[in-house]
């Protein structure tokens, strides 16, 4: 899918501007604080419901704005389509729209558009917290369900998510009831199929990192990827380490095993330990993670998510910046890449990007000679 026009308002400092982007490669120039990145932070918070750099409250709309507003337009190969979708946010409301018909769910826009943001808070899939790498294998599977035209996965996240909720508010209580049992039942009916389908993601993502890193980064080695459950799968069933854990549960407040906490790591064989990896390392391969999402998502649903770059520049070497963009335009991918100014390894390659140059705020699009 590539968008054809992306308008944004009040997103930080950019008070309206708008974009009729190359299906290839766009590239977004501008000095510090310009508002290059509040142009890729709108494009991600239609996808995703969420900007990449906290909540909408928490200064995206511009300062004295009532909203962030976002409209793009995209254009998708199957079924060859023009989709269009926008979204008005307030910072604790929303409105939104897709195909001219008003949406009940955030959810309903991010399945529509996808994309795929790489940005300097993206290493904490490798060095950071549990939770963005959860997120990463749920957005594959979501999308990827949507795109065969079922919601099973997102049945059952939905239906954990809420027993999870009623159980932990049980807990927080100290209420050992029935309603206890009942709710471990139903944790558990969701949780194990939900498993499944996480667990059967990352061994899919597996040989796409691979192919990824061979091109990015060979000097590491083959990296595998390991997928931990959330509780001691191998040993019990969810069931029964939901009961084991209750006593446990009871005291703390909150529910300690179960798919809400599974996570997935990267190990590099070859090296001694993720610790062994620099941070341009880390960052490398938290990219080629990202670009192995997108390639699973491009063999799977049948065609590439936007792929979004936040200051490629700044976050690789010029040899590095080389490998991915020849990469991405091998792929076919539309890709937008913000920086001070144009990737040096641009020069090296046959590419002609469309050039959007920002200067404080003001988006005037100019072609790179
Ligand atoms: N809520 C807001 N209202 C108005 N201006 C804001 C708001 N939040 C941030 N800004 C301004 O918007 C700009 C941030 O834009 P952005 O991060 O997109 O810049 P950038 O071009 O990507 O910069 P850099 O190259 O430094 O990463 C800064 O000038 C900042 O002061």
């Amino acid at each position: 899918m590539h968008v054809t026009r992306l308008r944004v308002g009040s997103v930080r400092r950019v008070q309206v501007a708008e974009l009729l982007p190359a299906p290839g490669i766009n590239l977004i120039t501008g000095d510090n604080g310009a508002g290059k990145t509040s142009l890729l932070e709108a494009l991600h918070l239609l996808a995703y419901g969420r900007s990449f750099r906290g909540r909408v409250r928490d200064g995206l709309i511009r300062t004295g704005d009532e909203a962030v507003e976002v409209f793009a337009e995209w254009q998708e190969q199957s079924p060859l389509r023009l989709r269009k979708a926008g979204l008005r946010h307030l910072g604790q409301r929303w409105e939104g729209r897709l195909d001219g018909e008003s949406v009940t769910q955030l959810g309903e826009l991010c399945a529509a558009l996808a994309v795929v943001t790489f940005e300097p808070g993206s290493h904490a899939l490798v060095t950071g917290g549990g939770e963005p790498r959860r997120r990463l294998i749920d957005w594959g599977l979501f999308h990827v369900e949507q795109a065969e035209g079922g919601h099973e996965f997102l049945r059952l996240w939905r239906r954990y998510a809420r027993a999870l909720k009623q159980r932990n508010q049980l807990l927080k209580a100290r209420i050992r009831d029935g309603q206890l049992d009942a709710w471990d039942h139903e944790l558990a009916e969701a949780g194990e199929p939900l498993t499944r389908y996480r667990q059967r993601y990352v061994e899919q993502l597996e040989p796409e990192l691979q192919a990824v890193a061979d091109e990015l980064i060979p000097s590491l080695g083959r990296p595998v990827l390991g997928f931990q459950p959330g509780w001691s799968r191998d040993q019990l069933p969810l069931a029964d380490a939901l009961l084991v854990a209750r006593d446990r549960d009871l005291t703390y407040g909150y529910t300690s095993v179960g798919p809400h906490r599974a996570d997935w790591r990267i190990d590099y064989p070859a090296l001694p330990g993720r610790e062994a990896l620099s941070r341009g390392q880390a960052k490398l391969t938290a990219l080629s993670i990202l670009l192995a999402q997108a390639a699973h998502h491009a063999h799977t649903a049948g065609e590439w998510p936007v792929v979004a770059l936040d200051d490629l520049a700044s976050e690789l070497d010029r040899n590095h910046q080389c490998r991915v963009l020849q990469r991405l335009v091998s792929s076919g991918a539309q890709v937008f890449i913000t920086g001070t100014e144009a990737p040096s390894a641009l020069q090296g390659l046959d590419i002609r990007p469309r050039v959007f140059h920002v200067e404080r705020g003001v988006v005037l699009p100019r072609d790179v000679a």
